[in-house]
């Protein structure tokens, strides 16, 4: 059999139970065969984890991965007055070319942070799509659809490219690539277009996700318009248990209440909501309610990196301040956020190292100053470990970086590349 063994050291299980066990992968069906002591005898490809801790793959779970081009571009602003003000007339002079710049280096920079997934919302998706079918990493990606400020024939241009690309690209990259339906939010797309979302997503078996929640701003015009919350206006729009939003800041308990009943994910974003000041999302208060919660980046302009270590550490930061309970959002829960929670609310394989799971993995090295004394190993994960001590990403069963040489991707090239599509979309947008 056509086999990968990571050798040596020792796993975060399901459980979070950290023993010393080999794990060995089918290449081929990309699936973990076994985690166990002695695996290495026969296989085909070697991966030293001696030192290490193997931990699944990180899923993130909301991002925009182009916007590695304008990271650093504008900072210090609230979300509405940052993405008119600057962002969005930078993104109006991108090229297709651009986005897949742009997606190469936000890949690039995910699986030296071991990240094996993540759920994209953007345009010139077919260059997002060509960046993972070529790297090897897994990926939920949809067209982002914004419908206000459009005249009719725009907006419905809008919604139809992100059904067909829904349709295209689900299933693509040899199952790699799902697909979904993206509005951008309950307030840039209007009620006629959000109803036509959600029937296309049904009918084509693939998940909404959009944004909803973020800031007051996106809560009041709903309040006024329609007499009720965001996510009721959403449920009575068709809100489901495959869907998943980003955000949910300003969610109240009626719609906490709803989210559970639903089974609609929610995916947090703590840096982007600390850096745009967009508020503290009551994370407690969903996972006690029930809610499946996973963890995202947001755009790299809003963050500005990509690394899901960080993230962890944030959202257990904020989750406490927010619950004004140091108990709270513990080491153990912002671990499942990145990992098998984030997974199961982009409805994704991965998030989990056992037999019959998807062999998407992140080999950490533990023999750092940082990392030591190794009290508690989900503790480190958490709140000490970074995406630098990431040693080796596997994904599907395949090795994407050995000993932080990543195999599928020239990293000079692909900075160089993206650095000058930075400069000339941002020198066209000031044109
Ligand atoms: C239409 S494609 C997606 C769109 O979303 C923009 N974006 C980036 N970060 C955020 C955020 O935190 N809230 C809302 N929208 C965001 C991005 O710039 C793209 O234009
Ligand atoms: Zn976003």
């Amino acid at each position: 059999m056509n086999t990968l063994c990571v050798s040596g050291g020792a796993v975060l299980g399901p459980d979070h139970e950290v023993e010393r066990a080999d794990v060995l992968v089918d290449r081929d069906e990309g699936t973990i065969l076994e985690v166990g002591e002695g695996l290495n005898a026969d296989a085909a490809e070697t991966l030293d984890a001696s030192g290490c801790v193997v931990i699944p793959g990180l899923v993130n779970a909301h991002t925009h991965v182009a916007m590695t081009l304008v990271r650093g571009y504008a900072d210090d602003k609230p979300l509405d007055a940052w993405l008119r003000e600057d962002i969005w007339p930078v993104e109006g002079a991108f090229e297709p070319a651009d986005v897949e710049a742009g997606a190469e280096l936000g890949v690039l920079e995910m699986i030296k942070s071991g990240t094996t997934a993540f759920a994209d919302m953007y345009f010139h998706v077919d260059r997002i799509a060509d960046v993972v079918e070529r790297t090897g990493l897994r990926a939920r990606l949809g067209h982002g659809v914004v419908t206000v400020g459009k005249d009719e024939a725009e907006a419905r241009a809008d919604l139809e490219e992100s059904v067909e690309i829904a349709r295209e690209f689900d299933g693509a990259g040899g199952g790699r690539i799902r697909s979904m339906v993206a509005p951008h939010s309950l307030t840039t797309v209007s009620e006629e277009y959000l109803r036509e979302a959600f029937s296309a997503a049904r009918e084509i078996g693939v998940p909404v996700h959009l944004h909803a929640n973020e800031t007051t701003d996106e809560v009041e015009p709903i309040l006024e318009d329609w007499g009720m919350r965001p996510l009721e206006y959403a449920r009575k729009l068709g809100l489901s248990a495959e869907d998943f939003l980003a955000h949910g800041v300003h969610v109240d308990d009626r719609e906490i209440e709803l989210l559970a009943e639903s089974g609609t994910g929610v995916i947090h974003c703590p840096a982007s909501n600390m850096k745009l000041a967009s508020g503290m999302a009551p994370v407690e208060k969903l996972l006690e309610a029930g809610v499946t919660v996973g963890l995202g980046t947001d755009g790299a302009a809003s963050n500005n990196d990509l690394d899901m270590f960080g993230e962890m550490r944030d959202a257990a930061m904020i989750g406490k301040l927010a619950a004004d309970d140091a108990s709270a959002v513990p080491a153990d829960t912002v671990v499942r956020m990145a990992t098998a929670e984030g997974a199961d609310a982009v409805g994704l394989p991965g998030g989990r190292i056992q037999p019959g799971a998807a062999a998407d993995l992140a080999v950490v090295d533990f023999e750092a100053p940082h990392l030591t004394p190794r009290h508690d190993v989900v503790s480190h994960l958490a709140y000490a470990a970074r995406g630098s001590d990431v040693r080796h990403t596997v994904c599907d069963g395949t090795v994407l970086m050995r000993d932080r040489d990543v195999q599928v991707l020239d990293q000079a090239a692909v900075r160089e590349r993206a650095s000058r599509r930075a400069g000339e979309a941002i020198a066209r947008a000031h044109e």
